[in-house]
């Protein structure tokens, strides 16, 4: 079995935009002087899609949510004329190969995503030339269903905030995620401000639902130490990304106050990449994505390692990629969920582009045993909503 072609497109939305509140989440470009916009560093309104298909027809899946224009030129001109005429099966040669020859300039970053959609879609195609869901690839189920988090909570007024805890624990979460709003530029006041909304969520939740607090590295090293103290009567699961994805001196240091889990991991990119943050003790929680981080090939080998060093896994963002790895690892304890809703940042964007997606039932996802792949499909709902770029 042969692979016969590659196919990109990238799915722009050009649909209704419902954009959050001001100070919805901290951001790494927060510190800049020029304002600018706000949400320039968080828009994910395109995404990748890639297509592998075989001389007998099978069209394997893949995606990645990066930069899309530019990993579907990465694709299009480096790595689909290394696999056509390859073998879908041989994994392991096909990541090395699109590794190693472009070895100069893709080890992270977009290279690294564009690796990581192929990977997927490779994946795909064998499990659905099997006829097996790929978590039974990777070793089959280690639980019998998923334990998922509502991710959302943006900062917005104390009462909305208030309502929508309220609506994940109507529907039987017990763990979600909130973000906070303001870093360094604001001061007392603003941390003031990043306290009332923590207290809030906490106050609604209850003290036996796990509490996560979203930084996506808009805060510093210094602002981060001062809050610590702060943040440690809430109870929180774990503070995400305080600080700069390059800063892993950083995560160390502040994990090694041991007021607050730290976790991280969102924007490092490969297997080296986590073994460098396991070997300086980074972090108490990992959260690659399979779409950045080098597919399924690379997510298994982080999930190894993870299990080695004892530091549990929650990947970045639900997705069938991820949910498919946490089903077949006890290194992963849960799973993340974006709550499905109108177009904000374009987290949710994947739910207008591909059907599948298994929706939560009482905190919990399941996999089917019986769906092949992924068990994802493009779906051609909401297709007049984007612009198409092959
Ligand atoms: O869900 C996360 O962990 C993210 O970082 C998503 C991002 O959009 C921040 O809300
Ligand atoms: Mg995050």
């Amino acid at each position: 079995m042969k692979i016969k072609s590659v196919r990109t497109r990238v799915f722009e939305w050009q649909g209704k935009v419902t954009p959050p509140a001001a100070n919805f989440c901290t951001n790494a470009a927060d510190i800049l002087y020029e304002r600018g916009d706000s949400m320039g560093s968080f828009r994910f309104h395109g995404w990748l899609v890639c297509e592998v298909e075989t001389e007998d027809g099978t069209i394997g899946i893949g995606n990645a949510a990066l930069a899309p224009r530019v990993v579907k030129a990465a694709i299009d001109h480096y790595y689909a004329p290394m696999l056509i005429g390859e073998d879908p099966f041989d994994t392991e040669y096909l990541w090395q190969k699109m590794y190693r020859k472009t070895h100069a300039w893709s080890r992270k970053g977009i290279g690294m995503t564009a690796i990581s959609a192929v990977d997927i879609a490779l994946w795909d195609l064998m499990g659905k030339e099997v006829g097996k869901p790929i978590f039974k690839l990777l070793g089959g189920r280690t639980k019998e269903r998923i334990r998922c988090y509502a991710s959302k909570l943006y900062g917005q007024p104390i009462e909305a905030l208030r309502a929508e805890a309220q609506s994940y624990v109507d529907q039987g979460f017990d763990a979600v995620k909130m973000r906070f709003g303001w870093g360094p530029k604001d001061g007392p006041a603003g941390m003031r401000k990043n306290l009332e909304l923590v207290a809030a969520v906490r106050d609604v939740i209850g003290p036996d639902r796990d509490l996560m607090c979203e930084c996506y590295m808009g805060w510093t090293f210094e602002y981060a130490k001062r809050m610590l103290p702060k943040l440690e009567a809430y109870d929180i699961r774990w503070l995400e990304e305080p600080v700069i994805a390059d800063d892993i001196e950083g995560y160390t240091e502040l994990r090694k106050l041991g007021r607050v889990p730290i976790s991280g991991g969102e924007h490092e990119f490969s297997l080296a990449g986590f073994q460098q943050l396991l070997d300086r003790r980074a972090l108490d929680v990992i959260q690659y994505d399979t779409n950045r981080v080098g597919g399924i090939s690379a997510a298994r080998k982080i999930n190894a390692l993870a299990e080695a060093y004892q530091i549990p896994v929650v990947p970045h963002a639900g997705q069938m990629h991820n949910y498919h790895l946490t089903m077949a690892s006890t290194a992963s304890p849960m799973a993340e969920f974006f709550p499905v809703h109108d177009v904000e940042v374009g987290n949710e964007l994947f739910y207008y582009i591909f059907k599948g997606e298994p929706q939560p039932d009482n905190g919990f996802l399941q996999l089917d045993d019986n769906r092949p792949g992924l068990g994802l499909e493009l779906s051609d709902e909401h297709l007049g909503s984007f612009n198409v770029i092959e």
